[in-house]
């Protein structure tokens, strides 16, 4: 008997598209499976305006392929000149989901992130008032904290202050890499977290061990094996707060394997696959919907999608170790182990 598990068609509640050739050769990687996706700003220049991101709206919904259906989410890079007004205009239209907060430096393309929180206490306030979820970016840049710390001292620097200084603002912690994260967002009311299909896979061993492997290296980093198996608890508890945001982040192979190689791991593929492993290892299939398609339209008072997709247990799946884009080839994440659920 094959076995097999239908749940309801899934959201990805954290991804980047980019834009031209590479937005067309890794839409349809999410679109296959997924019904929605928040899209994350950080293209060059970053969505700032509501204006900005209906045209780019329109163009990832250009860059569909026929007969595909899929809804993106759109998000504003809040800047220290963002204006509370454009915000609140583009929310109640319907445009936009959700504002991301970048620390400056923080990541890929955040260089017109936010530095001064002072200068955002307006539109902070104004996104609280309408409901507007902030998405963070949950990392600290000052140079003298090391790497693995940045989440960790974020949550006391900065996300505890804002959230207590602006009460009623709803705020998504995205990709969580820690335990300090996933016991912050259970200590707190009315918070979300997204969990990325890679952290519940890789530890910061996989980068280091071995040789270096930039396929792995991604913002936050993987942490220590205790992290990894927090959030594996944690997504797999099937608890309210925590639901996917996949982070795949592509970028071509020249610019993972190089000297000053980019973050980010491009998981759209095989996420899917990925996930029903680690959740069957963790004897916890039963909780993969609520993780992938419950729990993020729950928190972003959406409704819950009304397609399914069934996934099937069999012989190893086969799945490409890279996708041909139009931008260069872009390496798909690698498990490490053999995938066994494929979607139907
Ligand atoms: N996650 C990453 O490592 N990279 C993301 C940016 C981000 O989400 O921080 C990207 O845009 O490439
Ligand atoms: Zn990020
Ligand atoms: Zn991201």
């Amino acid at each position: 008997m094959t076995e097999s598990l239908t749940i309801r068609r899934p959201d990805d509640w954290h991804l980047h598209l980019r834009d031209g050739a590479m937005l067309e050769g890794v839409l349809p990687e999410t679109a296959r499976h997924f019904a929605r996706a928040i899209i994350m700003p950080n293209l060059v220049p970053p969505v700032v305006t509501g204006d900005d991101a209906a045209a780019y709206r329109d163009r990832i919904l250009a860059g569909l392929p026929d007969g595909m259906k899929f809804e993106p989410l759109m998000t504003l890079y809040l800047t220290e000149a963002t204006d509370p007004a454009d915000v609140v205009a583009a929310a109640k239209s319907g445009l936009i989901k959700a504002v991301k907060l970048y620390p400056a430096g923080a990541t890929t393309n955040s260089a017109s992130g936010v530095t001064d929180f002072d200068k955002v206490r307006g539109v902070l306030e104004a996104m609280a008032e309408i409901g507007l979820p902030l998405c963070t970016h949950g990392e600290v840049t000052t140079p003298e904290i090391d790497i693995f710390d940045r989440e960790a001292v974020f949550i006391d620097r900065v996300l505890d202050p804002i959230r207590k200084s602006t009460p009623g603002l709803r705020v998504v912690m995205e990709h969580i890499t820690t335990k300090n994260g996933v016991d912050y967002v259970k200590s707190q009311d009315d918070m979300g977290a997204t969990i990325t299909t890679h952290h519940l896979v890789i530890n910061r061993n996989h980068i280091l061990v071995g040789g270096i492997k930039p396929h792995y290296y991604c913002l936050p980093v993987a942490k220590r094996e205790e992290h990894r198996v927090a959030l594996v608890e944690a997504a797999t508890s099937g608890k309210g707060p925590f639901f996917l945001g996949t982070d795949s982040a592509p970028h071509i192979d020249a610019l993972k394997e190089h000297a000053c190689g980019c973050a980010g791991c491009f998981t759209a593929t095989n996420t899917l696959s990925v996930l029903a492993e680690v959740f069957e290892k963790a004897d916890a299939l039963d909780q993969l919907e609520a993780f992938t398609s419950l729990n993020g339209p729950a928190f972003y008072g959406l409704p819950v999608n009304d397609a399914t997709v069934t996934l099937t247990k069999g012989d190893a799946v086969n799945y490409p170790a890279k996708i041909e884009t139009g931008a260069g080839p872009v390496t798909v994440f690698d498990p490490g182990f053999p995938l066994h659920w494929s979607v139907a």
